[in-house]
């Protein structure tokens, strides 16, 4: 029988999601006729012992993800379930991502102390999001708009909804629907509004390299449209040179055949870059067959555009 040792953040998010993957992972070894067994061990890494400064001044969202790939490296965990969304560009000498499964929602959602959306919020509601991609579009939207940093994990924002004054927080849909909570969503945003995160929806699962028997497991439950497209917006981003806290966004589909001319393999992707204050917004949408092309023609048109002296502007 072999046991994986799976390392997981605290937060209910992280535990919930890695209980859902080990969920997953357990009916396909069985479906399989591997026998397996699964155990928790919770990691506090830096980001969760840092909370009270932005995360663009700590060092980004690399601090989720360092102290879980040191223990994958050292052996004391096997696996880890990452957000797509938080995982960086490059993983370490050793380690791989072993499977991406399918996305869930992709968007960003409102909650609201009303319930109503975002046209009903009222001029100069204080809106609560520490992220530059959802403030920066936001503003482009609804220029009225107080926009003012929140951070912590999704269920202590939603506390702080109630008792730090805001009228709206922002969040990812595909959290609320992990943790079951997507009664609290008041709106959804569309994607033309608020284009989503690159990754955003996705989880990635990391292992060892050399752990063929776990890699094994993992591409019976590997997603290959959501890699795909996961692929050409983690493209885009690296081709901005996105690691850190940017305001850039990206989103990209598989296009049903009947708007491809019959073809079924062609994605479309759709790549955002803003300034913080959201009065300018660059947003190209492209085609193509290849994921790593099209994200970085994506990103080669944009930079034609003035994405890089944004960009250079934001980071200092
Ligand atoms: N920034 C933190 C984070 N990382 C992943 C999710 C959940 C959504 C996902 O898995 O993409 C969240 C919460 C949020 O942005 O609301």
């Amino acid at each position: 029988m072999r046991k994986i040792i799976v390392g997981s953040r605290q937060s209910a998010l992280a535990l919930t999601q890695t209980g859902h993957v080990i969920d997953a992972l357990q009916q396909i070894a069985a479906s399989q006729g591997l026998e397996v067994e699964f155990e928790i061990k919770k990691i506090v890494t830096k980001g969760d012992r840092i909370l009270d400064v932005t995360l663009s001044k700590v060092g980004g969202k690399g601090l989720f993800v360092k102290e879980i790939e040191q223990a994958l490296i050292d052996g004391e965990i096997d696996m880890a379930v990452h957000s797509m969304k938080d995982m960086p560009s490059e993983l370490p000498e050793g380690l791989v991502n072993g499977a991406i499964p399918k996305r869930v929602d992709p968007r960003d959602c409102l909650i609201t102390r009303d319930g109503n959306g975002l046209d009903d919020l009222p001029q100069g509601a204080k809106l609560g999001t520490s992220s530059l991609r959802r403030a920066s579009q936001l503003k482009a939207y609804r220029p009225d708009l107080d926009v003012q940093s929140i951070r912590g994990n999704i269920d202590s924002r939603l506390r702080k909804l109630e008792t730090e004054g805001f009228d709206a927080i922002m969040l990812a849909a595909a959290g609320l629907e992990r943790m079951g909570w997507t009664d609290r969503i008041s709106a959804y945003l569309p994607a033309d509004i608020c284009l989503p995160a690159v990754g955003q929806g996705a989880l990635g699962i990391e292992c060892r390299g050399d752990d063929l028997e776990l890699l094994g497991l993992l591409s019976l439950y590997n997603d290959d449209l959501t890699a795909t497209t996961v692929m050409a917006e983690r493209t885009f981003l690296a081709e901005l040179n996105g690691g850190c806290q940017v305001p850039i966004g990206a989103y990209a589909v598989r296009l049903h055949p009947s708007h491809s001319g019959q073809d079924e393999n062609v994605i479309q992707l759709t790549g955002m870059v803003a300034s913080p204050d959201g009065a300018t917004i660059l947003k190209e949408t492209l085609q193509g067959h290849d994921p790593v092309q099209l994200g970085m023609a994506v990103a080669d048109e944009l930079k034609r555009r003035g994405a890089d002296q944004i960009l250079a502007e934001v980071r200092g």
